[in-house]
């Protein structure tokens, strides 16, 4: 059963309407990505789930609760991410753990999660002497403090140098190893590729796709380009009959072999029969970025 269900959600801001008809449901244990570019509603969405905004139609399930009504509940289940805004620059990270757990039923042990997130040196640090990728750690840090089953991670490596960025991507996926299900909103296409299980992207508060990476990217083009050097001569025709191969090009030395399915293996033995050494050789495949160009008819602006 789905530990978040999103149906026809509908949010607007006077008469903008921000989320229009939103529908997506979300597998326990699942990081789930909604990818979209500015403006197109994932902030609105995500704060509906959350019980932060009031919605104005649809309906919403976070472990079979509204948000709307069973608030108290929600935050039990449910760990967000603290705005930075929401940190006093001279409160320490010990005491923001200690203080935050206080609020949960059930938290685990701070002292430990901050060991697991390599924050253990910095409890007697005050938030506003922490780096850029230390309050994101200590952010994800508060998000699971609770021992929620779901944790919404909004935009979250935004502003993190490329390091940073990668460590916030280990440590989402061992809180997911932990059992937690994630909803993240990304504006980063190689995080949505490298962490998402599945993802919704939107545009203009409408859900334009659900999938895999690999599944939006097939649905967009499921071709593949084979580039190689033959080391002799060979009749495009031996490739040509194969089924997977739709056609056969020169590019100066190279052969440039397009089609679908298990291409690369079908090429590969066909060459090794006529005893031709493919040299050079590189596979190219739509990019997750291609599909979503395709699909939202704009690159994403990060
Ligand atoms: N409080 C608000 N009042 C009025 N309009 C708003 C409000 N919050 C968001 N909007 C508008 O609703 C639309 C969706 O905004 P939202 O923040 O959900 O998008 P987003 O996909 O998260 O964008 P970004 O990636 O830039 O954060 C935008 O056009 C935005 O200007």
């Amino acid at each position: 059963m789905a530990i978040i269900e999103v149906n026809n959600l509908v949010k607007r801001y006077r008469e903008h309407t921000a989320v229009d008809g939103v529908t997506f449901a979300v597998e326990p244990g699942e990081i789930f990505g909604i990818l979209g570019p500015n403006g197109a509603g994932k902030t609105t969405t995500v704060e509906c789930i959350e019980g932060l905004r009031s919605r104005d139609g649809g309906d919403i399930r976070v472990c079979g609760l509204d948000p709307r009504d069973d608030t108290g509940e929600l935050r039990q289940v449910l760990g967000a991410q603290l705005q930075e805004s929401e940190l006093p620059d001279k409160i320490t990270v010990g005491e923001a753990m200690r203080l935050n757990s206080s609020f949960y039923r059930d938290p685990v042990d701070w002292e430990e999660l901050l060991g697991a997130l390599q924050l253990t040196d910095k409890v007697d640090t005050r938030f506003g002497r922490l780096s850029g990728g230390q309050k994101q750690r200590l952010s994800i840090a508060l998000a699971v403090l609770g021992n929620p089953k779901v944790a919404v991670l909004d935009e979250l490596t935004t502003g993190l140098d490329p390091q940073a960025r990668r460590d916030a991507w280990d440590l989402i996926e061992t809180i997911r190893d932990r059992g937690v299900t994630i909803l993240l909103v990304s504006h980063f296409m190689e995080e949505a590729e490298r962490l998402c299980d599945r993802l919704a992207v939107i545009d203009s508060g409408r859900v334009v796709a659900i999938d895999t990476p690999a599944g939006l990217v097939s649905q967009v083009d499921d071709r593949q380009r084979i580039r190689f050097r033959p080391s002799a001569p060979l009749d495009h025709a031996v490739l040509t009959a194969l089924p997977q191969v739709q056609s056969v090009d020169r590019a100066g030395r190279q052969l440039v072999v397009t089609g679908t399915g298990d291409l690369l293996s079908a090429v590969t033995t066909v060459l090794s029969r006529h005893q031709v050494i493919a040299a050079d050789l590189r596979v190219e495949q739509t990019s997750l970025d291609d599909a979503f160009v395709a699909l939202t008819g704009r690159t994403l602006d990060n």
